[in-house]
């Protein structure tokens, strides 16, 4: 049984049939990427997946559970979380604060529930304070954390937006373009902490990237879409390889 299973996933707006039948999975632990040309219905398939949009059909199975439609809490509350291009922080709150809250669409009193399952409270509110600070160091926000979330750099609010996901515990990290506007050495940072979070915690990742090199260094299997459906998944050798990747990228 894989973690996540998408199957047949559809999704049209008005005519356009953004996704169209995608079908794919992601094993645990694993570290998939998600490519294909502008407009081939990435984003809206991590927003299906995550419950943030709903499917005109196909479904969704997470460690075996038939999650289509649920709620982005409830996935969360599963080990299921997902970062968006447009990083969502709350502007009015330190950057301390935003990540101690984790996602937006996960409410805050819920974050140490996913976090930590079992035990005492006081001892929760100490490992959660502890894991902030953790994150906050990891992601080089120390120096940051009690400013506002406004004042952050483009790449920082990127920075913040994964620590806050991580805050959640995820099984499975779902990272819209965790890379675009982030300067070469923070990338770095997300690469290595992304590697560890893999290697040493077995937390599985699907990476939605543009900057396909970087996201070929990292990812153990890339899967291609295409006008909604899956083109070919495959190593990122065997991908960047293939003719009819390459292909849709010059006729997308
Ligand atoms: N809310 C919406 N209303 C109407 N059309 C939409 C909506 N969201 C996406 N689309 C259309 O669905 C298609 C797939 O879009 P989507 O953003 O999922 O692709 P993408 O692969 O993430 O693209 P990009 O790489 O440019 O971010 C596009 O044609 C897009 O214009």
């Amino acid at each position: 049984m894989s973690l996540l299973e998408v199957d047949g996933l559809s999704k049209a707006f008005r005519g356009v049939q953004a996704v169209d039948g995608a079908t794919f999975s992601v094993e645990s632990g694993e570290l998939v990427g998600l490519i294909g040309p502008n407009g081939a219905g990435k984003t809206t398939t991590f927003d299906l997946v995550s419950g943030h949009l709903s499917p005109d059909s196909g479904t969704v199975r997470l460690a075996g559970d038939d999650v289509t439609d649920a709620e982005p809490h409830a996935l969360a509350r599963q080990g299921l979380v997902r970062t968006f291009q447009q990083s969502r922080e709350l502007t009015t709150m330190t950057v301390r604060e935003n990540v101690a809250l984790g996602d937006p669409d996960n409410p805050g009193e819920r974050a140490p529930m996913a976090v930590f399952r079992e035990g005492a409270v006081a001892e929760h509110e100490t490992q959660i304070a502890d894991r902030v600070e953790r994150l906050l160091d990891i992601f080089e926000l120390t120096e940051v954390a009690d400013d506002y979330a406004a004042t952050l750099s483009g790449g920082q609010r990127k920075l913040l937006e994964v620590a806050r996901a991580l805050m959640l515990d995820p099984d499975l990290l779902m990272l819209d373009e965790p890379f675009a506007g982030v300067n070469p050495t923070l990338q770095k940072r997300i690469v290595e902490h992304v590697r560890r979070l893999h290697a040493e915690e077995g937390r599985a990742f699907l990476i939605i990237e543009h900057e396909i090199e970087t996201l070929a260094d990292l990812v153990e299997r890339i899967v291609v879409l295409d006008q909604g459906s899956v083109l070919t998944t495959g190593t990122p050798e065997e991908v960047l390889n293939d003719e009819r990747v390459i292909d849709a990228y010059l006729g997308g």
